[in-house]
């Protein structure tokens, strides 16, 4: 591993990643041709924040809270932390204290591979996470790792600048470069869905709307009665 500390990292303007932030996870993901979900182990300690920002990444050892410090310093505001471990490791590696430090900076949350630890207080001070476990583990600041270099979170490859959005949904990565498509795609999907929502007011069912009765017919489902299927 490169013990490095990158500085500079371009980022995304901070109007399309607020813009993006609005439609949240799931519509950004399925926008994106269903890319980009961490998957489902990193859970919010804030039911019902939504945040957007440009990743700030670090690569710590397990049980060791160096290079967060080191990386708290990279950080600008609109920025969210990426905290990955070179082996798993579900210490609370971040608490209320770090958090402090980077709302000062202000950075708008983090995403955390391990484990987070002072809830209430991260609570009080309103500062979300998503982490994969909480504890009260305390760790060590003795191991050099890397700041804003490319990592892998759940399924996916973030590299620094990437765009990183976290709902209640769970945690989504952009690359950079997406953005502008993504922002395209994902007001289409939005108008789409609008469409839909009022149609299903109306009443009209998926199956007529999306022309599933075909495809069940196709499939060779059949529709029997109670009394043909024995039910009584
Ligand atoms: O100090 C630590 O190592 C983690 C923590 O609890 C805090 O940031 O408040
Ligand atoms: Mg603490």
């Amino acid at each position: 591993m490169d013990t490095v500390v990158v500085t500079d990292v371009p980022r995304a303007p901070l109007v399309a990643i607020d813009r993006l932030a609005l439609f949240g996870v799931a519509t950004v993901h399925e926008a994106l041709g269903r890319t980009g979900f961490l998957g489902t182990a990193h859970r919010p300690t804030h039911l019902g924040s939504r945040i957007g920002g440009s990743a700030v990444t670090a690569l710590c050892w397990p049980g060791d809270n160096l290079m967060i410090h080191a990386a708290v310093e990279q950080c600008r505001p609109g920025d969210v932390l990426v905290v990955t471990t070179t082996s798993p490791c579900t210490d609370g590696m971040f608490g209320e204290l770090l958090a402090t430090s980077l709302q000062e900076r202000g950075v708008r949350g983090l995403v955390i591979d391990a484990g987070v630890r002072d809830i209430a207080e991260l609570h009080a001070i309103g500062f979300p996470v998503w982490s994969r476990a909480v504890s009260a583990q305390g760790t060590v600041k003795s191991t050099a790792g890397a700041v804003n270099v490319p990592v892998v979170v759940g399924a996916q490859r973030i590299n620094p600048g990437d765009v990183i959005l976290a709902d209640d949904d769970g945690v989504l990565c952009v690359p950079r470069d997406d953005v502008p498509s993504a922002l395209e795609r994902a007001h289409a999907r939005v108008d789409k869905e609008e469409a839909t929502r009022q149609a299903f007011r109306d009443g009209q069912l998926g199956l007529d709307r999306y022309g599933l009765r075909e495809k069940l017919a196709a499939l060779g489902v059949r529709y029997v009665t109670a009394a043909e299927y024995g039910v009584r």
